[in-house]
């Protein structure tokens, strides 16, 4: 299946400003697509699209079979549930220990009941789930720790666990790993890697740290001032073309081509 289809893309916000322009796109399931671009180019609107929480000015979006202009809210709900968000400001809850944290964003999807339930009574298998994720990101000793008594860093690593624990079909990465240690940056790249791999989740993140761009995905979506200007592999754009201010000169401009390089990185 088409996990992201997008056709002459664009949202236009209030004043005339362009989130996104006229951008044409497709990503398969089980595709880890970086997206990269300066600030303002166009990265979070995209992401916005995709959950739905923005609407298009114009043009079509598709996401996991669903043509977004012609969903319902409850449809809409339903593909939230297989769609995971993890955004660089955490958005843990303070207040509560680790592990509800993590059970209780799987989706947004837990209903009122199953909330309540949680707070009186944790499950072994939901126990050891949370417990294996947060050991893979490092901070299985945080499990039973209030959320504010941890550092940014190992905050964010909750949001990453919290997001994965729902099994989600596409993962929504903004830039997870923009305010943490490279320590830190490298657990949450391995993580999303091996959910790729082993799970087969799709996965599209967007980072402005290059070299993980590179090194972690297999396709690069690059956008300047909310044009889609490069989508193909990471071997057929040149890394120091990636790490100017502006990305207009970026010469591989052959959209879809994954077209080779004259020089590779
Ligand atoms: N709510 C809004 N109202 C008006 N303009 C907006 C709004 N949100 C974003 N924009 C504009 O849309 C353009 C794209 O913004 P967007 O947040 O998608 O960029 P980005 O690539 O995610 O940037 P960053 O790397 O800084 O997060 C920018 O020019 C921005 O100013």
């Amino acid at each position: 299946m088409i996990a992201v289809e997008a056709r002459n893309l664009t949202k236009i916000y209030p004043g005339g400003v362009y989130g996104l322009r006229d951008v044409n796109l497709k990503i398969e399931e089980g595709e880890m697509v970086g997206i990269l671009g300066p600030s303002g180019a166009g990265k979070t609107t995209l992401f916005r699209l995709i959950n739905g929480a923005l609407h298009p000015t114009s043009g079509r979006l598709k996401i996991l079979g669903r043509t977004m202009s012609e969903i319902s809210l409850n449809a809409l709900r339903e593909l939230r549930r297989k769609l995971a968000v993890i955004y660089q400001q955490h958005n843990v809850v303070p207040s509560l220990p680790v592990v509800y944290n993590v059970l209780m964003g799987s989706g947004g999807s837990l209903s009122l009941a199953q909330t309540v339930r949680l707070f009186f009574y944790l499950r072994k298998e939901e126990r050891e789930e949370v417990f294996a994720v947060l050991r893979e990101l490092g901070i299985e000793d945080k499990m039973y720790s209030r959320a504010d008594e941890l550092s940014g860093g190992q905050q964010q690593r909750v949001a990453v666990a919290r997001a994965i624990i729902s099994k989600p079909q596409l993962v929504l990465a903004d830039e997870p790993i923009a305010s943490v240690d490279p320590g830190t940056a490298i657990k949450v790249m391995e993580t999303l890697r091996r959910l790729n791999s082993e799970r087969g989740t799709t996965i599209l993140v967007s980072l402005h740290q290059i070299d993980f761009a590179l090194r972690y995905c297999s396709r690069l979506l690059v956008f300047s001032h909310g044009r889609l200007i490069y989508d193909g592999d990471p071997g057929g754009i040149r890394a120091i073309d990636l790490y100017q201010e502006d990305f207009d000169h970026v010469r591989c401009k052959g959209i879809g081509a994954q077209q080779s390089a004259e020089t590779k990185i």
